[in-house]
């Protein structure tokens, strides 16, 4: 008792310190309007944040209701402004020399990656940045799509058909299993989604344990990296899980690396390892400054990450919404069978091309769906916008959701799902009023495939499956569970499989 109180005491004193040291809550521009900060929560709990009564985003949206288009906010013991005015917002991101990526962003995926392209700045992003962004534009991507049709066939027949015309409450957890599992295999041809059978721990497990802690880990952004690092240096879970992938990626990078030097003529595999081995061999041949194993394996456990958490929140969503707006689901149906597309004809590049409205309910729900709701800046000087002053260091939190439901910005009423304002009235909203994958230089790297993923596994559900909102049968209220994107908490969906697919 005396131990546990002596430490508890210890740290609420570290923690004093610390806010202290970060500046006491005091308010850095004193005629930006905000809350006043509290205690090591800075914002957090007078928001109602902490308590669970709002997420992030829309706290944010309320204290925009009360002050205006920017007012100071503190994200636990860190002051920021936020902005959520669109000739605010293209100011910050045309300005790449005066605002790079924010340190709170640098500071929690650094310890999950310290030489992941999200954690650098400066020259080592650029070095970082020349090999990864080019693999993961449009053309490199499309060879995903058998992949990505595969997995989604495999969701389908064990997950729904199974069930069929059952209520299914785990719908997040699937979406998860799915992305995951088609990211174990994009990066690195690796099935991380099955349960392993051989009783040991292995890759698969390792990951979702990685994932499922890193994405802890990154949540409590507001307390102190040292505290943060404690925590996972003392979490053996996630020490084993970091080890156990250390081990198989790096191996595969050596494999890959062996089969490049030796297999001259034979099939190249598609995956991320396989390209980023192939960039780094090439460009250290031609005396570039290239990447070093330890940085390969960051890159690929970030995009493993980065690319699994993000897509299989906005797939939740994608699947609450058709339950709600079954005239969408219908229609994009419609559209299917204007393109002959049944459910047994094969999937194409063409095809998918040609999908005019399915490609306008993948963009609305980007716009709609709390995946990325705030994206950040630190600026690297001071600076002015519109009056407000900004000093060098200050963070600058960019409001996305505000913006996306802005009327100001929007011609067509932006509080409904409405996925053909993309056809008419909205077709091209005003620059940075859409942003789903933020902008500037540190715009989203996988936004691409993300895009891709979704649209395929979207015309996959709609070539099978129908959802339908179970009415009073089940709680399918939505609600929001705050991560690193918020997903739908409440989810209960009655799931139909065309019968010719069922799995008996
Ligand atoms: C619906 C899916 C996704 C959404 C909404 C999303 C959104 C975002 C946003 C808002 C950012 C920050 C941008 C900024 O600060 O301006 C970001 C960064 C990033 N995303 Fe995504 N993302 C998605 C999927 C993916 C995927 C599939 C990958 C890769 C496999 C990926 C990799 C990254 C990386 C590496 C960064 C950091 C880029 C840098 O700092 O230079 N994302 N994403």
């Amino acid at each position: 008792m005396f131990f546990s109180t002596t430490i508890a005491l210890l740290v609420i004193f570290l923690l004093t310190i610390y806010w202290y040291l970060k500046g006491n809550g005091t308010n850095h521009n004193k005629k930006l309007p905000g809350l006043e900060p509290q205690w090591i929560f800075g914002n957090l709990r007078n928001t109602g944040v902490i308590s669970g009564r709002v997420v992030l985003y829309e706290a944010l949206a309320e204290l925009k209701a009360k002050f205006g288009d920017a007012f100071s906010f503190w994200l636990g013991p860190y002051y920021s402004i936020v902005l959520s005015r669109i000739d605010h917002v293209q100011h910050v991101l045309a300005d790449r020399h005066t605002y790079d990526i924010a340190e709170t962003t640098t500071r929690n995926f650094g310890v999950l990656f310290p030489t992941g392209l999200i954690a650098l700045r400066g020259n080592e992003w650029k070095r970082h940045a020349r090999f990864i962004l080019p693999m993961l534009k449009r053309a490199k991507v499309l060879p995903y799509l058998d992949t990505i049709v595969t997995c989604t066939d495999r969701f389908i027949d064990e997950k729904l058909s199974r069930r069929n015309g059952e209520i299914h409450m785990d719908l997040v957890e699937q979406s998860q299993r799915l992305l995951l599992s088609i990211i174990g295999f994009i990066a690195f041809d690796y099935d991380l989604e099955t349960t392993s059978t051989s009783g040991t721990f292995d890759l698969r497990d390792a990951f979702n344990d990685f994932v499922r802690i890193g994405n802890q880990f990154i949540l409590i952004s507001g307390v102190p990296l040292w505290l943060g690092k404690l925590v996972l240096r003392m979490s053996s879970q996630y020490q084993r899980a970091l080890r156990t992938m250390k081990h198989y990626v790096t191996n595969m990078i050596n494999e890959e690396k062996t089969r490049q030097q030796e297999a001259t003529n034979s099939i190249r595999s598609i995956n991320l390892i396989s390209s980023l081995v192939s960039a780094v061999q090439l460009e250290s041949s031609e005396g570039v400054p290239s990447l070093a194993p330890n940085e390969v394996f960051d890159e690929v456990s970030l995009l493993v990450l980065g690319g699994f958490e993000t897509t299989s929140t906005a797939l939740s969503w994608f699947i609450f919404y058709m339950s709600k707006y079954p005239e969408v689901q219908e229609k994009m149906k419609d559209e299917l069978k204007t393109h002959n597309l049944t459910l047994n004809t094969s999937l194409t590049q063409d095809v998918l091309d040609s999908l005019i409205y399915v490609d306008c309910v993948t963009k609305e729900l980007l716009r709609f769906a709390p995946i990325a709701t705030i994206i950040s800046r630190k600026a690297t000087r001071d600076d002015i916008i519109d009056g407000i002053e900004v000093k060098k260091d200050d963070t600058i939190l960019i409001a996305v959701q505000s913006l996306h439901f802005d009327p100001r910005y929007w011609k067509i009423d932006p509080s409904k799902f409405i996925p053909e304002r993309f056809l008419y009235e909205d077709k091209n909203p005003p620059h940075c009023a859409y942003m789903p994958f933020g902008g500037g230089h540190r715009a989203c790297a996988g936004q691409d495939l993300a895009f891709f993923e979704l649209k395929t596994i979207i015309t996959r559900l709609m070539q099978r499956v129908t959802f339908v909102d179970p009415g009073n049968e089940a709680n399918n209220s939505g609600g929001m569970v705050q991560r690193i994107t918020c997903y739908p908490k409440n989810l209960a969906i009655r799931v139909y499989v065309d019968k010719d697919y069922m799995v008996v």
